[in-house]
């Protein structure tokens, strides 16, 4: 019996951090070897971080990187495991994003990705070539500073697979487990029997199932193990990665990491017996027609067996995966992100203008959430997060908070920005959101700012500017709802750099934006209102599922004022109510934030350009007619085009789904359109009447005539 334990880890790594992330390399091989495991499997790009982008156009970066291996290598933490790094590697000139294999103080092998990731987020064609000799491998000059010490001149390079004295180890790096045709498939048919999936892969909602599918099929068809392993933690933008190492075995999960988590460095391992990989992929027969008909792999070949020195150490059995629900996705993913952000901005704390609306009170909710995470961190005695809670909090160096309430005081402030036109409703259910997370919370009144500028304006002009209900015009109508939102922001940054003065305390606050991804799509807020802001955790989310999770918060957590934020109308405030006018986001907007969610997903997801939501819609929506379809889609793209430029100033957000309008990366397309969109709302027209010449007048009606 050959039993082996192998090892896979999520590091919170952070791009260009080289000082760090060696130090959480380190730790990650030390606790491998101490759990037994003679495999460890390292992140894709983990000694610079993965997010490094343009920096990966600069030499300094390689070189960087190689004195990292030189100091993994003089550790000697690399003695009796094959340690599996993923870094950048310079090779001729063309720059790859390779697996480094050290062994017993050795460089063994380098192998380049096969095939890049670019699509949504990712861009890797950039800065990398992808390996293109199939199966072939050439001769890598090693750095003078490695030299020296392995006393190597050459190592291979390119696509193979390392054969140790008892099995055989190949890999697969991040995006080639997505693509149709995945190394583990030729690699598993040629008789590899560990596949190692290091990864740079973000949080996005829904995706891990997605994830551990691929892995659990490429198991079940091929066979062997296949170990997965995740940066996890913001590593310097937008993304979350979202860890959760896994290791998994003829299609069956035999270890899990925590997917959102404040520890820094966490090993999963798994025992596993190699017969039980031979019996299964051996036991299919038509397996073994492929694969007795399959290419040959070149293997590295190393003095060195997996397999453990002891058999006390039993196979691991299988268990079920934690897959969170999407409001737990929703509230974790970005309250770790925030953590991180926090911790390695220099602030302390953050700044949320609340307004008792809903989006605010979820943004207030994920920091309340970050709270409770940084508790359970220092609980289970991670050292690093009671460390960086203390520096944030400006506290003493024995400070310990007592629940995530008081550290919540420490670090969170908000305010009210009441104006003629808010209510004491609103007023209200912000101050009992904070108080339900913890947070320091004031309220003040505004008028005077906002007055103060139609005074201004009384400089240039004899005019009265009137709201619409007063019987002002559009124009004044806008002019003097934006001065309000405009004047919150301005003071939301001015209190972000004084409160913590004000406690006499040092530092200064991030403020906190809470746009949602449906308001920003049809462009309903202000231009460089409370929506700019430093950073906003809520800006890839609808609607919709912001409401969930804030439901979800109040039962779970026992938020009780959530549920009241809940169940109200969703309103600006910015227009005086009269008898028979109180302002209604849905009836501004002119459509209603379930229509909206639709409309960005056809827009972003399904690709669709007017015409074919329209083709799309006038079936779904089978209570209206074809004319009725056509306006409301009319509508949705000619307000989406107007305040397109709203995006390229969008507070950076966590990225969260695959409907996220961010301008910046992950959406990308034009600010300046022709709202008009002449020939394509023709295209609508030329339809309705097609559908209307054959007597269609939304399903609903037809089936009744
Ligand atoms: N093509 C273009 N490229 C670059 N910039 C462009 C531009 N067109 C206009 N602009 C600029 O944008 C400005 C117009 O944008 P902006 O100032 O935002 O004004 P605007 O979009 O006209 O009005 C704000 C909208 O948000 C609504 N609102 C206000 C406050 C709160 C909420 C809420 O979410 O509850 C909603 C309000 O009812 C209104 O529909 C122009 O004055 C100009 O400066
Ligand atoms: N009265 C207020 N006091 C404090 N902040 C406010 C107030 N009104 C608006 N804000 C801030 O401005 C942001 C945008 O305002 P807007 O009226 O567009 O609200 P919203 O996007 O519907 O969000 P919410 O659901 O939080 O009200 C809010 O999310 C909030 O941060
Ligand atoms: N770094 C990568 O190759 C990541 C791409 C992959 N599709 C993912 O999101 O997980």
């Amino acid at each position: 019996m050959r039993l082996v334990t192998l090892a896979a880890c999520n590091l919170n790594q952070w791009a260009m951090d080289f000082e760090g992330n060696l130090h959480r390399i380190l730790q990650s091989i030390r606790e491998a070897k101490e759990k037994g495991a003679t495999y460890r499997l390292g992140p894709e790009l983990e000694v610079c971080g993965y997010s490094c982008e343009d920096h990966f156009y600069e030499e300094d970066l390689y070189l960087h990187c190689w004195e990292v291996v030189v100091e993994i290598l003089k550790s000697r933490e690399t003695e009796g495991i094959l340690v599996d790094l993923g870094m950048p590697v310079s090779h001729r000139n063309v720059r790859y994003n390779c697996r480094v294999f050290i062994l017993n103080g050795k460089v063994i092998l380098i192998r380049p990705k096969l095939y890049m990731a670019d699509d949504g987020n990712y861009r890797e064609s950039r800065w990398f070539a992808p390996w293109k000799h199939h199966l072939e491998v050439e001769q890598y000059y090693l750095p003078g500073m490695i030299r020296q010490i392995t006393g190597q001149t050459t190592v291979p390079f390119g696509d193979a697979c390392i054969a140790t004295l008892d099995t055989c180890l190949g890999v697969e790096t991040c995006e080639e487990l997505f693509t149709p045709n995945s190394p583990h498939i030729f690699l598993g048919l040629n008789g590899v029997e560990i596949i190692t999936n290091g990864s740079g892969s973000h949080h996005q909602l829904r995706k891990l199932n997605t994830r551990l599918d691929l892995i659990k099929s490429a198991t079940s068809k091929v066979g062997g193990v296949y170990l997965y392993s995740n940066q996890r933690g913001c590593d310097g933008n937008r993304m979350y990665f979202d860890g959760c190492a896994m290791i998994v075995l003829n299609g069956k999960l035999l270890a899990q990491g925590d997917q959102f988590s404040l520890r820094d460095v966490q090993v999963v391992t798994a025992t596993v017996c190699l017969e039980e990989i031979k019996n299964y992929a051996g036991g299919s027969s038509s397996r073994g027609i492929q694969a007795a008909d399959s290419v040959g792999v070149q293997r590295v070949d190393v003095d060195f067996q997996l397999k453990s020195k002891t058999l006390r150490v039993p196979p691991s059995p299988e268990i079920q995966p934690r897959l969170w629900i999407v409001e737990e996705e929703i509230g974790y993913g970005p309250a770790c992100w925030l953590w991180d952000y926090l911790r390695r901005s220099g602030a302390s704390g953050y700044f949320l203008p609340l307004s008792g609306g809903a989006d605010s009170a979820a943004t207030a909710a994920i920091v309340g959430l970050m709270c409770e995470l940084v508790l359970d961190g220092i609980r289970a005695g991670e050292k690093q997060v009671l460390e960086d809670a203390r520096r944030i909090a400006r506290r003493e160096s024995d400070w310990v908070p007592k629940d995530a309430k008081e550290l919540c005081s420490e670090i969170f402030f908000s305010c009210y920005m009441g104006t003629v036109n808010s209510s004491d409703t609103t007023k209200n259910r912000a101050a009992d959101v904070a108080a339900d997370m913890g947070a320091k919370h004031c309220a003040v009144k505004i008028d005077d700012v906002v007055d103060s500028y139609a005074k201004i304006f009384k400089q240039i002009s004899d005019k009265t500017i009137k709201f619409k209900t007063q019987g002002g015009s559009y124009t004044e109508n806008i002019a003097l709802q934006n001065i309000q939102a405009r004047s919150r922001m301005c003071l939301a940054y001015y209190l972000a750099g004084l409160l913590l003065w004000n406690e006499g305390k040092q530092g200064y606050l991030l403020v906190l934006g809470s746009a949602n991804v449906d308001e920003s799509l049809r462009g309903y807020f202000t231009k460089y209102d409370c929506s700019s802001a430093d950073v906003n955790p809520i800006g890839g989310i609808a609607k919709g599922d912001l409401k969930k999770f804030l439901v979800w918060a109040a039962k779970m957590k026992g938020w009780g004022s959530l549920v009241d934020v809940v169940e109200a109308t969703p309103t600006a405030e910015l227009e005086p109510n009269t008898a028979d006018y109180t302002q209604s986001d849905e009836a501004d907007m002119g459509m209603s934030y379930v229509e909206l969610g639709i409309f960005g997903r056809l827009r972003k997801v399904d690709r669709c350009g007017p015409l074919s939501m329209f083709e799309k819609l006038i079936y779904e929506w089978d209570h209206l007619k074809p004319i009725e379809v056509a306006e409301k889609v009319k509508r949705f793209f000619y307000y989406y085009s107007i305040n397109r430029h709203k995006m390229t100033t969008l507070t950076p957000s966590y990225h969260a789904e695959v409907y996220g309008p961010d301008d910046n990366r992950f959406d990308l397309r034009q600010f300046l359109y022709n709202s008009k969109w002449t020939w394509q709302f023709r295209s609508i027209d030329n339809m309705v009447k097609v559908f209307e010449d054959e007597g269609f007048n939304g399903k609903a009606q037809t089936d009744k005539a």
